[in-house]
């Protein structure tokens, strides 16, 4: 169930309907509604319910679910309409000429009323670590002695109030309820993840961002956008003065570079390469399985000194990237570093690098990953090549019915970062599991690196892992990060990596 605001203020339908030029039908003169929804299972009492019509279904196939839970009307485009009046449906009908998902943002905006929440809106897009700088901006706005509110992959987060997510970016509608629930809850500053398909989607429509920000770009999704360029327009059009006031670009990658050069508004550079011209540069002072120090320069002799206890160059630049999105938005460092004791920044980030053993234990490490593309593992694996004390046993599978493109790709760069490589099963779907071990092995044993195993069962995987790994190893999981379940020919069977990889460290004694 999405977060909603918990008074919110009835808009009457009337007022929707010359807004958005809907024809009504069946409409009450004072009918009015609490909250927008566009899945049936989401209804609550007094909701506008927005029978969409979706690659799989129409939305309104649904509509007499909705009714059932409550919902006061449904906003739906004239197909909708018939199958409603076809089915029975006795709701009262707004009817869009447009496609209900173009008005969505708006009319979700106006019901909720979030055009007034004056909380700085932090964005923040890229391939890989999205998820990372999210979770450390909401931990530098609370340094700063703000209150954060977080969207994410993971989790969306009001104060104690936390939901599981199931898109990266909420759709428009729970984006919304959960702006306007921050805004009764008194959120000063919201760090919210913003994937490609929801700028393409409609999904930001009626948000207006403080400050956006780009990490880092490389072949992901190619199954959605068709090629790199279309992928790489999608977080482009980020950085638009109708989505966003300011940007923050690391420029280390040609992409970044475009990125800061096409950018419709005005952008500020970091730079982690030594040479490379930018406003802020990044250097890393220390790092080891722990984690990162650096020490952060930007214009006028802004600059910060800190580490993050995770592992990785990389996490470095996710924070700097979130310390200059705060300075950008008007919250200076040293109201942040006054909140940290000597810039330490007390992140956690759930399944990014998460350290399943003890930190700083005698015997093997184990750290299980959400990385899933050809790109994170690159990182992932040149980090731990430079702190690992002994081996690397890398461990992973690949999406079914995703990209399968980058599939020998990470194969190959699996094996080349790795000293033992095994390969197993993560979410099937409707593909056959061996077909697509198949594909990574082809590119393991292309790099003619690592010693190559395969063992499709996860839980035996985790184990032989394990008893191959001797103290000063570093295991790492790739893939299933914080989520519970595999997905398995349409079922959602329970698993959680996490725990597998606990209990399996207790039963050979290496955790208590
Ligand atoms: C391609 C895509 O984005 N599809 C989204 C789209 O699905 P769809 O058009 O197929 O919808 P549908 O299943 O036909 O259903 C039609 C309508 O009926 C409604 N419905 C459906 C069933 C029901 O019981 N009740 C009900 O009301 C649905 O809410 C929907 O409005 O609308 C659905 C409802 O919001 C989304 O859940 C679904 O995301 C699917 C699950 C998805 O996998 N999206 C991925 C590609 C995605 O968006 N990923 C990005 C990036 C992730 C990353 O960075 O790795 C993300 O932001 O998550
Ligand atoms: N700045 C970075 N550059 C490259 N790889 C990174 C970076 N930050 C994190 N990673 C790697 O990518 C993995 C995914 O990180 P994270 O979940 O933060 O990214 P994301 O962009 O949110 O991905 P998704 O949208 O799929 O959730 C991490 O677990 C880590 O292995």
């Amino acid at each position: 169930m999405s977060i909603r605001p918990q008074t919110p203020t009835p808009t009457p339908l009337r007022e929707l309907v010359t807004q958005f030029g809907l024809e009504a039908r069946g409409l009450s003169e004072d009918a009015a509604v609490t909250g927008v929804s566009l899945d049936s299972r989401d209804v609550r009492p007094g909701d506008l319910y927005i029978g969409m019509p979706g690659a799989k279904r129409h939305g309104a196939d649904f509509a007499a679910q909705a009714a059932a839970s409550g919902a006061s009307a449904m906003l739906t485009d004239a197909a909708g309409a018939e199958l409603a009046t076809a089915a029975g449906v006795e709701l009262p009908v707004l009817v869009s000429a447009r496609h209900p998902r173009e008005l969505l943002g708006d009319v979700a905006a106006a019901v909720y009323g979030t055009a007034d929440f004056d909380a700085k809106l932090f964005g923040v897009t890229g391939t890989n670590g999205k998820t990372s700088v999210v979770y450390i901006l909401a931990e530098l706005i609370r340094a700063a002695g703000l209150t954060p509110g977080l969207s994410s992959t993971a989790e969306r987060r009001v104060g104690e109030e936390v939901i599981p997510a199931n898109l990266t970016s909420p759709e428009a509608s729970e984006l919304h309820g959960l702006l306007a629930r921050m805004r009764e809850r008194e959120v000063e500053g919201v760090a919210i993840e913003v994937s490609a398909q929801a700028v393409v989607r409609h999904r930001l429509d009626g948000v207006h961002f403080d400050v956006v920000a780009f990490n880092n770009f490389s072949q992901d999704h190619l199954d959605e956008f068709g090629d790199l360029e279309s992928y790489f327009a999608a977080k482009l059009a980020l950085f638009t003065p109708e989505r966003a006031s300011r940007g923050v670009v690391v420029v280390d990658s040609p992409y970044g570079q475009r990125i800061a050069k096409e950018s419709q508004i005005p952008v500020t550079r970091l730079a982690t390469e030594y040479g490379q011209s930018a406003d802020w540069h990044l250097a890393i002072t220390r790092q080891s399985l722990d984690g990162v120090s650096f020490v952060l320069q930007g214009p006028e002799g802004a600059h910060f000194r800190g580490s993050v206890p995770v592992f990785g160059g990389f996490m470095a630049e996710n924070a700097a990237l979130a310390l200059i999105m705060l300075h950008e938005a008007g919250i200076p460092l040293a109201q942040v570093a006054a909140g940290l004791e000597r810039g330490r920044i007390p992140v956690y980030i759930p399944g990014r690098l998460e350290e399943m053993t003890e930190p700083g234990s005698a015997g093997p490490r184990f750290f299980v990953d959400y990385g899933h593309t050809p790109g994170a593992f690159a990182a992932m694996l040149d980090a731990l090549g430079e702190v690992a004390p002994g081996k690397i046993i890398f461990m992973f599978g690949a999406d079914g019915d995703r990209d399968t493109t980058k599939r020998e790709e990470m194969g190959r760069i699996a094996a080349a970062g790795s000293d033992t490589l095994i390969i197993c099963d993560y979410h099937p779907r409707s593909e056959p599991p061996e077909a697509i071990r198949a594909q990574l092995l082809t590119g393991a044993r292309a790099a003619n690196h690592a010693e190559v195993i395969e063992e499709g069962d996860p839980r035996r995987a985790v184990r032989l892992a394990i008893s191959l790994a001797a103290p000063g190893d570093v295991i790492l999981y790739a893939g299933p990060g914080h989520e519970d379940h595999q997905e398995v020919a349409g079922q959602f069977i329970p698993y959680s990596a996490r725990d597998e990889v606990r209990g399996a460290l207790r039963e050979a004694g290496l955790l208590s």
